[in-house]
């Protein structure tokens, strides 16, 4: 990201105007994937941004060493070499490879020299319930590992009793804790209540000075929608026309197909610009996207599917 959002002092009378029209959104969204269906070279075109875009994640209780190595060779060489030369794409990797605390040293090693970054779920993932100082400690021991992002949770709790200030507080401290790591704040949008306090959120974490706004922790039991993307973005466009700074978007959770990753850069491009379609402004959080956007490239090249076999994941 060019320049990190510094943050604005927390101002809660633009916070109290932000309102919310659920109909409004729901309109917008119906028009959305229909409107522009993106074809042939268009959208192999726009299935390697979305991969360039990933931030390729394994967030399981039995993750080990070997299985997020295997995930590294996979962000380096994301698609399978033959496809790439029959696209002409001579390198693409994913945008970062997104674990636990305990699999940032096994990631940074199998990642040295690629250039992919480390992003680290923190500050108690998923619930966000440990103590404050534990969860400020875990943000700086993530970064002394290696870790060059930092995902955190924010608390439900708070943007429930609207305590705007607790939530700019806590985030504030979290920035200071990354240092010179990027900051991405998840808002857990299915647990929030309402789409104002959606949007409300959004607003209080780019005052706070997060790097970027992420949608879900893919745990809750509605994660990543379009609407809340909608939401999401439309926050960071009124920020960025009132600021000038920058805040980049991280859909995450439940987008397991190559047409919910185009649905997603639509998205983005039609409601902030083509500058917010790149790696920089935009990451799409996901385990299991990439197999279905190969297997979708694989069809462009050679006019036909693979079993899904033939793209292995970690
Ligand atoms: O941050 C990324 C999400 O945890 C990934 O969720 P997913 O497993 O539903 O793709």
């Amino acid at each position: 990201m060019e320049n990190r959002n510094p943050g604005t002092p927390l101002d809660l009378e633009w916070v109290a105007a932000t309102r919310i029209n659920r109909p409004a959104v729901e309109r917008r969204v119906a028009s959305l994937p229909g409107r522009r269906s993106v074809k042939k070279d268009w959208q192999a075109a726009w299935l390697l941004r979305a991969i360039s875009c990933m931030d390729l994640t394994t967030l399981s209780g039995d993750d080990t060493p070997g299985n997020v190595r295997r995930l590294c060779a996979k962000a380096r060489q994301p698609v399978r070499q033959d496809i790439l030369d029959a696209l002409e794409i001579p390198k693409l990797t994913v945008g970062a490879v997104c674990v636990y605390h305990d699999m940032i040293a096994p990631a940074v090693e199998a990642l040295a020299g690629s250039g992919i970054p480390v992003a680290a779920v923190s500050t108690g993932f998923p619930a966000g319930l440990s103590p404050f100082h534990l969860r400020v400690a875990e943000i700086k021991e993530s970064v002394k590992a290696g870790a060059q992002e930092i995902d955190i949770v924010l608390s439900r709790r708070k943007v429930l009793l609207q305590d705007w200030q607790g939530i700019y507080d806590e985030v504030r401290a979290f920035r200071e804790a990354c240092g010179d790591a990027h900051l991405k704040t998840i808002l857990a949008t299915g647990e929030l209540g309402t789409l104002t306090n959606v949007a409300r959120a959004s607003l209080v974490c780019m005052m706070a000075g997060a790097d970027f706004i992420k949608t879900s922790t893919g745990k809750e039991p509605t994660n990543a929608t379009l609407g809340n993307s909608l939401i999401m973005a439309r926050q960071i466009r009124d920020f960025h026309e009132r600021t000038g700074h920058v805040v980049g978007f991280k859909p995450a959770g439940g987008i397991r197909t190559a047409k919910q990753s185009l649905d997603g850069l639509i998205l983005m491009k039609e409601e902030l610009g083509v500058a917010w379609t790149k790696p920089d402004r935009y990451r799409i959080g996901a385990s299991s996207l990439l197999s279905d956007i190969e297997r979708q490239l694989e069809h462009h090249v050679t006019g036909r599917y693979s079993a899904y076999n033939r793209h292995p994941m970690a």
